[in-house]
């Protein structure tokens, strides 16, 4: 049997929407558009609505076969059956998360412009890796920045890499280049005046690009 294909193309963020049926509306172009991943991530919730739009995101989520990951609480995600947690620097212990959701789980880890933060989280048995900001974010203005070179020196890594920071579907292609695997993204979808055409530009990116990683997790939408 061929070993798994590493996961690649759009992992959509969400954005802060207090408003659960409009963000559940917004979400599903999304995923109906060609999402590879999702992650829940809501900032300005409190722990109830967070829990609530999580729970409601699931089963949407596996509707269209697209993964759930749970931004900043990986207790949360536990709690309702989500696919994984991303973890920042703030955000508790991989080794803990793992513990709670299982092997197979997807547990990202944020690297931010550090090489050797990624060294230990993929030691630590990270899912994949993720790196930025590449460019000034919208939404995270004040960010650590990151440089392309970061994603060409972890390619050894063996991990999927994730890209991002004000990432739009025209500045996009060099990161597809130096090795990012997936493009995570929260404004240049979700403010995008057509979503869905979004998502297909950024998809577009990864054509006839070939990927990079020699990959062996199953890091697979479950
Ligand atoms: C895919 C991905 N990469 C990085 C982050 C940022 O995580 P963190 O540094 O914990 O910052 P917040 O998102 O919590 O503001 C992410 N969420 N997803
Ligand atoms: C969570 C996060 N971490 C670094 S930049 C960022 C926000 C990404 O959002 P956008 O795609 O709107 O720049
Ligand atoms: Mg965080």
């Amino acid at each position: 049997m061929n070993p798994p294909r590493p996961p690649r193309g759009l992992y959509a963020i969400t954005p802060d929407d207090s408003d659960t049926r409009r963000l559940m509306a917004r979400v599903e172009t999304v995923l109906a558009a060609g999402t590879t991943w999702l992650q829940y991530r809501n900032k300005a919730a409190d722990a109830s609505l967070r829990e609530a739009q999580a729970r409601e995101l699931l089963p949407l989520c596996r509707r269209y076969g697209v993964a759930l990951i749970v931004n900043d609480d990986w207790r949360l995600a536990a709690a309702i059956g989500a696919d994984g947690a991303h973890l920042g620097e703030d955000d508790g212990e991989l080794a803990a998360a793992r513990e709670a959701l299982g092997a197979t789980a997807i547990i990202g880890a944020s690297c931010y412009d550090d090489l050797d933060l990624a060294r230990q989280a993929a030691a630590a048995g990270a899912s994949y890796i993720a790196f930025g900001a590449f460019f000034p974010s919208p939404t995270k203005p004040n960010a650590r920045r990151a440089t392309l070179d970061l994603l060409r020196d972890s390619a050894a890594l063996g991990v999927p890499r994730v890209a991002i920071g004000g990432i739009t579907p025209d500045n996009a292609r060099p990161l597809v280049d130096a090795g990012a695997d997936l493009l995570a993204v929260i404004s240049g979808v979700f403010d995008a005046a057509d979503p869905a055409a979004a998502v297909r530009a950024y998809l577009d990116c990864f054509d006839a690009r070939p990927a990079h990683s020699s990959l062996t997790k199953d890091t697979r939408t479950p």
